[in-house]
């Protein structure tokens, strides 16, 4: 792969990179140095204890969280740092929340609409074709004049993918997408997620759904304590996790 150079200097070749980033709430360090680069259409799955850090890390990404130190690239442009375009930037990251974040007063088609007219500035009618087309994409062509509050919570979170992808980002992240859900409507979110990686989307997700990250993730990273622990390719990292702090999470995880 051809090396990109950034601004800062810093040779990349990753779609997306995160070097040396920490952050702390007040004196509480969150993120002590971590280090991640995700490689294009490669699906990094992060896993780790509650508050070891995934969903800071992840908001730092896209910066709804700021770092305190660190760098974070995509595709070789500085995302850190003063003078970055955050609404340019958040079109190249599309975020999936744990709560679907949409507009209960507007339909599938409306909120999905509205994102593009608003951060693409595009004109309505191109807008209402752009996002028929994305939803049709998740399998909800005959939900898009429904309302959230007359679709399934996996319907709902299928319309927030919806709206991420029809802004054509470069990187997606999933933060805990279904922990808000049923059981029973955890694995529709899991399709359309396998499917947008198929249709090779760079992503980085944080769930606790394992079966899903044996399936289907490239990579497994495992976080503890505001740092990497370890990581590697499923079948390795499941089979024979290297780290104590690793086995002990996993076998917590299996009861
Ligand atoms: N805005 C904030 N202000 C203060 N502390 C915060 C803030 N956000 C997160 N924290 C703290 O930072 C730590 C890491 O939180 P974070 O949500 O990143 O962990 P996590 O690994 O995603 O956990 P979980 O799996 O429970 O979501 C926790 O101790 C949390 O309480």
């Amino acid at each position: 792969m051809e090396t990109v150079s950034n601004r800062a200097g810093t040779p990349s070749t990753a779609t997306l990179s995160l070097r040396a980033l920490h952050k702390s709430f007040g004196t509480f360090p969150v993120l002590n140095g971590i280090d991640l680069h995700v490689q294009r259409s490669e699906m990094v799955f992060v896993l780790g204890p509650s508050g070891s850090g995934k969903s800071t890390m992840l908001r730092c990404c896209n910066r709804l969280e700021e770092p305190d130190s660190g760098a974070i690239w995509v595709e070789g442009d500085l995302l850190t740092g003063p003078g970055v375009d955050l609404n340019k930037m958040r079109q190249r990251i599309g975020m999936v929340f744990q709560s679907f974040n949409l507009y209960p007063h507007l339909t599938a088609l409306g909120n999905v609409t509205l994102a593009l007219r608003r951060v693409l500035k595009m004109p309505r009618a191109e807008a209402e074709a752009e996002a028929m087309a994305a939803l049709k994409s998740v399998g909800l062509s005959d939900r898009a004049r429904h309302t959230p509050a007359q679709l399934s919570g996996g319907q709902q979170q299928r319309v927030a993918i919806a709206r991420a992808l029809a802004l054509k980002p470069t990187v997606m992240l999933f933060d805990e997408p279904t922990s808000a859900l049923d059981p029973e409507l955890v694995g529709d979110v899991l399709d359309v997620m396998r499917e947008v990686k198929e249709q090779g989307m760079t992503m980085l997700v944080v769930s606790h759904e394992m079966q899903f990250a044996r399936e289907a993730a490239d990579r497994v990273v495992f976080m503890d304590g505001g740092s990497i622990i370890e990581q590697g390719p499923p079948d390795r990292f499941f089979a024979a996790p290297e780290q104590e702090r690793t086995r002990a999470f996993l076998s917590r995880m299996r009861g």
